[in-house]
């Protein structure tokens, strides 16, 4: 809770006195304390007084929007008294005012750091193991399509105004981009408004920092580190579940900034009703914001992201080749760019053009040494742990739609992933025949052309949804 505003200053009638300013700066620094008044009254904004019309000069109207949101109401209190009841608050931009920039905000060190003093944090290490700095993601690289057109929109809208979809939740596979789009949206607040302090960290930092403080009897000053920032960016919050106490104090930041009208944005690999080991009050916080799915790109994305990326390795392709990649590395993002960086490399050691010749040898070679081979026990085992059932029971005899529909679903996934034949899979699964997998397969089709639903404990799910999924789960072991 903020503190209770105390009449500092007592009213300074019709003729504002000059230092009514004066008066006015200290109320507001006693108000918002040093930290925050010098981040936004301090260099960056000045505030101009003519009779009761008060004027706060700053750079951009981003500023303006940010200002109104959080400060205008606690500005026009403190300065009824100063002033007097008919102050009035107006605006100027784009005025003479000095920003101070921001240090440059890399961690250098891949270790947790347990402290928090800078204005902004880098989580995860952002260094190569060569020691370089990892290039940071920006928003302009990030190829858009409708595989992640929801998410970027989300992170539109939590750049323009925070609060209307905090906490802003994304979530997906690996390595599809949801880092990307946390660091970008950090550099893109920074740019255009680099007075904000958006901290960007892991949970994995999360908790370590909070183990430390616990260990050093510093909960405190963590506690009010967090409070100093205005927005709060986490990476991989899925790190959190089945960690009680950490997801406690996790939940007690995300009350304390809902509290303080300040935002959140998280990144996930599932959607929160998937995280089966977190409470149901963090679950339900994640879910009251925006939740934005982020799926496997489709070809033209595919196609867009080898192609910028060869551009950017100076790299040449044929366009066979070019479709060749992009068409054969489906899964993610990360092993597109790993296919094209191999493929780039050799096109610099020999001075040569890729073409579809070249790409298929390499990566032939490449696939068959890190192809991650899907087996039926995966699929198994990932049905039954989304549905709740036991091995066992999915393997049954009995036919109760509670493990008929999860059986006929791990068939059809294992014909889809899998190399196995009807026969093998249908004896994985209690030794049934042939016929029972190709019937399981034919009805999840038509299950699928029909748009069909299915309700999980309390959840809808369209088929589709939950398939995708599954989907992406098993891929990412
Ligand atoms: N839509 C995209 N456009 C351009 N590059 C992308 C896109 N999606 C992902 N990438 C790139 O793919 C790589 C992996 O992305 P990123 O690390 O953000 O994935 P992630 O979803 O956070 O994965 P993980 O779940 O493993 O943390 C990065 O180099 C990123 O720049």
């Amino acid at each position: 809770m903020p503190p209770v505003l105390s009449p500092v200053v007592s009213f300074a009638g019709p003729h504002v006195s000059s230092n009514a300013l004066d008066q006015l700066r200290t109320a507001l620094q006693t108000h918002l304390g040093p930290r925050r008044f010098q981040n936004w009254f301090g260099a960056s904004s000045r505030l101009k007084l003519d009779g009761a019309s008060l004027t706060l000069c700053v750079q951009s109207p981003y500023l303006v929007k940010w200002i109104q949101k959080q400060f205008e109401g606690e500005l026009l209190r403190i300065a009824a008294p100063i002033v007097g009841p008919d102050v009035t608050l107006t605006y100027e931009v784009g005025a003479d005012v000095s920003l101070t920039p921001l240090p440059e905000d890399a961690e250098t060190s891949s270790a947790p750091q347990p402290s928090l003093s800078r204005r902004t944090v880098a989580g995860p290490a952002p260094q190569s193991v060569h020691g370089r700095s990892k290039r940071m993601y920006s928003l302009s690289e990030f190829v858009v399509g409708e595989a992640n057109a929801l998410a970027m929109t989300g992170v539109q809208q939590f750049i323009t105004e925070p609060a209307s979809v905090s906490p802003l939740y994304l979530h997906g596979g690996v390595g599809n981009g949801k880092t990307h789009l946390l660091e970008g949206l950090r550099a893109r607040l920074r740019k255009e408004c680099p007075q904000l302090q958006v901290l960007l960290l892991t949970a994995e930092h999360f908790c370590n920092y909070f183990t430390q403080a616990l260990s050093a009897r510093t909960l405190p000053s963590f506690r009010t580190k967090f409070r100093n920032v205005d927005l709060l960016l986490v990476d991989d919050v899925d790190f959190l579940d089945g960690k009680k106490g950490f997801q406690e104090e996790f939940l007690h930041t995300l009350k304390q900034f809902e509290q303080e009208g300040r935002s959140v944005a998280v990144s996930a690999n599932r959607h929160p009703r998937l995280l089966s080991n977190t409470s149901d009050e963090l679950v339900s916080r994640f879910l009251s914001g925006l939740v934005c799915r982020i799926e496997s790109p489709d070809d033209a994305m595919r196609r867009e992201i080898v192609q910028r990326r060869a551009t950017r390795l100076k790299a040449k392709f044929s366009t066979e080749a070019l479709d060749h990649v992009a068409n054969r590395f489906t899964g993610n993002v990360r092993e597109l760019e790993g296919a094209v960086n191999v493929l780039s490399t050799w096109s610099q050691m020999t001075r040569s053009r890729v073409t579809l010749q070249v790409s298929r040898k390499l990566l032939g070679r490449l696939e068959r040494d890190c192809v991650r081979l899907i087996r039926v026990g995966d699929i198994e085992t990932a049905v039954c742990e989304f549905f709740g059932v036991e091995t066992e029971s999915l393997r049954s005899s009995s036919r109760k739609q509670s493990l008929s529909q999860p059986r006929m679903l791990a068939m059809y996934l294992s014909r889809k992933l899998t190399q196995s034949a009807y026969s093998e899979i249908g004896a994985h699964f209690g030794g049934r025949n042939h016929s029972t997998v190709m019937s399981a397969e034919r009805k999840i089709a038509d299950q699928l052309a029909a748009s069909q639903t299915i309700r999980i404990a309390s959840e809808t799910w369209t088929l589709q949804d939950l398939l995708q999924t599954l989907e992406d789960r098993i891929k990412a072991g």
